[in-house]
């Protein structure tokens, strides 16, 4: 079979499929981002991950992510309905991983590029892998109105957009089925909606439907953001948050956020979906 190379990783079982394209040579349309995560008829992820070397990416950056252009590696995250993000927590640390897996970086501390700029990663000889998320913009406050219940909660910014709402019971009572409904003048570009609850001090337990994917096992910038709304303001704090796919824990203090977590590479194949 003559086909693209390719290989399966997931952080907290967030799952991506990884497009290595060095130089830039893929046009990775939305229907083939949606085929290559389509559970049944394709390999299955909640996004892609294309490994592409930043001078050959042939996007130009917003102002605001314009230190990604240090970064010999730039992560082109694309969710499974095919649209692009501008982060993607649980993929940093996975594309980290390929990237040392592959033997395209030297040494375990590096900077990935991203839509939301040049992340440094420090990626453990075995499990996880630490990201320096940047700052976290607390914007406000806003609602969602899920399938059976409003969540009131925080608008953040982890570099894209989220609603972080506490909610009273388990998280496991909240019925994600649909799309939350958000205050389209709030999120113009849609949101990611996290609910959680803090089971004991310092330990939140989180869910959450992303914008793009629909509801999945866990949500790197989403953890941030939980963590954030859980922390009084110009307050630091560390928390583990724990979600259906595993825990992760977050550093936050006036500099902006730092995640631990796992990711791991689970597969590598050739696949004929884009030729
Ligand atoms: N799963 C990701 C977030 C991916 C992007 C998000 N769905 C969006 O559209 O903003 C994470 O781990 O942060």
């Amino acid at each position: 079979m003559v086909g693209m190379r390719f290989a399966k990783g997931h952080g907290t079982e967030n799952d991506f499929v990884i497009l290595p394209d060095p130089d830039g040579e893929l046009e990775l349309t939305e229907e083939a981002v949606r085929l290559l995560c389509d559970r049944r008829a394709g390999i299955g992820g909640d996004g892609i991950l294309r490994v592409v070397r930043t001078r050959a990416l042939g996007e130009a950056l917003a102002p605001s992510a314009r230190t990604a252009e240090r970064a010999e590696w730039f992560m082109d995250y694309r969710n499974s309905d095919g649209s692009v993000a501008e982060m993607c927590g649980n993929g940093v640390r996975v594309f980290a991983r390929y990237l040392v897996h592959a033997g395209l970086v030297d040494g375990d501390v590096f900077e990935v590029g991203t839509r939301d700029g040049a992340k440094e990663v420090r990626v453990g000889s075995e499990g996880d892998v630490t990201v320096d998320m940047g700052r976290v913009e607390r914007q406000g406050t806003s609602s969602a109105k899920l399938a059976r219940q409003v969540v009131h909660g925080a608008q953040i910014s982890v570099g894209n957009p989220h609603l972080a709402c506490e909610v009273p019971g388990p998280v496991a009572d909240v019925d994600l089925t649909e799309p939350p409904l958000l205050d389209r003048e709030a999120f113009p570009e849609g949101a990611n909606v996290e609910v959680y609850t803090e089971v004991e001090p310092g330990v939140l337990d989180m869910r959450v439907f992303e914008r793009g994917s629909g509801e999945t096992r866990s949500c790197g910038t989403g953890i941030v953001a939980a963590a954030a709304a859980a922390t009084p303001a110009g307050e630091g704090a560390t928390w583990r948050v724990r979600v259906l796919g595993g825990e992760c824990t977050v550093f936050l203090d006036s500099d902006g956020a730092r995640m631990s977590g796992p990711a791991a590479i689970v597969a590598e194949g050739e696949t004929s979906l884009l030729s």
